[in-house]
């Protein structure tokens, strides 16, 4: 079976629809005259390329799995196009009044391909394909309904819950997925909006309002799905919080009205799942204390777990990479980490960078994207560095990060 890549062209925002047709071909031929590699960004903005600046904005290449080659060959792949333009209006927020004379904001909307969340999927790293299955699962649910598959026959409920420490990239995962999801299904709907619910602030506060609370953000939401050419994805952050609400009413300590909104809020998940342009997100950093009717409606439980010593080497190669085009790292090249499963023969760098990736097991997606910047503010004196030196004040930050996360542990234990 020929292989197959993914290519996304995004055009500028003035293009036309003359272009979206005719652009392919010249996109194409740019590409078959470059070196092309998979799972990579180019920036046609930056390069300052002629044939393409007037209407392209950047070409993001997929990743292809099971390949062996470095850079796309275009003789032995088949290509499957997408082209769009990105939203440039950003996040929307519905507040509400709090009591208080305050504004409290309850869930957020972002129109989808969004410029917000530009290049998030191709910047989470995670082991085992779990970027790739997470797609086909969500195509898949899609396929089911479009062709009408009946749901009492195959049960398939459009919920995916992702779990695991906090950190490890369920918030990010869960967005880039809806925008993924809007790209790869742009001839199915016109756009997407992704609706973020703010579960803590619905229900750390004013139980009784809260149940009419849910029912406003739910009417709002089911406007988005009664048209049926937008895919509407609905995330519900830190879901461990209807647990937890649950439970403090059981032992008393909160009125019986935040049972009420619990169930307020998972009688409406059910009303709208049966849609067939909706999807469900849900993230829990703390999965032992998930609300069981929650995990019983997901499809997909998904554990994110710290970072692979792979996966560290490729958010610290993306970090460097980005430093050295915005000249404070000399420019030199660390081979990618296939290089270095094949045990070929590598730079000193690469080697330095595989010892601190081994070094900073343990630490989440969070804390290394931190690293870099903590290298250069605590342990760099000039505005440049060479890589050596750079990598030599990592080493030292990832020291720092290791100590305080042992320290805040103690503390935590001593509490206890
Ligand atoms: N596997 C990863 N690869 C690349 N970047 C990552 C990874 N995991 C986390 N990050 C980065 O860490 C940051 C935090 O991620 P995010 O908020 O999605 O984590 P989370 O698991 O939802 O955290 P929390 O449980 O605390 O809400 C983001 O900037 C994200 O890009």
């Amino acid at each position: 079976m020929t292989p197959n890549v993914d290519i996304e062209i995004i055009l500028n925002e003035y293009s036309n629809n003359t272009t979206m047709k005719s652009i392919i071909g010249v996109v194409q031929k740019y590409l078959e005259n470059i070196i092309v590699r998979p799972n990579s960004v180019i920036n046609i903005d930056e390069e300052g390329i002629s044939v393409l600046n007037n209407s392209v904005k950047t070409i993001i290449v997929g990743e292809i799995p099971n390949y062996n080659k470095s850079f796309v060959d275009f003789k032995h792949l088949k290509v499957n196009w997408f082209v769009y333009k990105l939203d440039t209006d950003g996040p929307v927020e519905q507040n509400e009044d709090d009591g208080d004379d305050a504004q409290t904001t309850i869930s957020t909307q972002i129109t989808l391909p969004s410029v917000t969340l530009l290049n998030m999927w191709e910047n989470l790293y995670f082991d085992n394909n779990i970027k790739q299955n997470l797609l086909k699962y969500a195509e898949t649910m899609m396929e089911f309904s479009d062709k009408g598959v009946d749901n009492n026959v195959i049960s398939c409920n459009r919920v995916f819950l992702l779990h695991g420490p906090p950190g490890t990239g369920k918030t990010s995962l869960c967005k880039a997925l809806a925008q993924k999801l809007t790209i790869r299904m742009g001839n199915r709907f016109s756009s997407g909006i992704l609706i973020e619910i703010n579960s803590h602030s619905l229900f750390s506060r004013w139980f009784s309002e809260s149940g009419k609370l849910v029912n406003k953000m739910f009417s709002r939401i089911n406007d988005f799905v009664e048209n049926r050419n937008i895919l509407v994805c609905v995330l519900i952050d830190e879901v461990e919080s209807l647990a937890h609400a649950r439970n403090q009413c059981l032992s008393g300590t909160e009125p019986s009205d935040s049972i009420r909104v619990v169930n307020a809020l998972l009688t409406q998940i059910d009303q709208i799942k049966r849609h067939p342009n909706v999807l469900i997100f849900a993230t829990s950093n703390m999965t032992e204390s998930i609300d069981l009717a929650f995990v019983d409606r997901a499809d997909i439980k998904q554990y994110l777990d710290m970072p692979s010593v792979q996966a560290i080497y490729k958010v610290y190669h993306s970090c460097i990479n980005e430093l050295i085009k915005a000249k404070i790292i000399q420019d030199l090249i660390l081979e990618p980490i296939e290089h270095l499963m094949n045990d070929q023969p590598h730079s000193a760098e690469t080697q330095q960078l595989l010892d601190l990736c081994k070094k900073s097991l343990g630490l989440s997606g969070r804390s290394l994207r931190k690293i870099p910047f903590l290298a250069h503010a605590l342990y760099l004196n000039g505005s440049f560095s060479n890589l050596n030196e750079f990598l030599t004040a990592m080493d030292k930050a990832v020291e720092k990060e290791i100590w305080e996360r042992s320290y805040f542990a103690g503390l935590k234990q001593e509490n206890k």
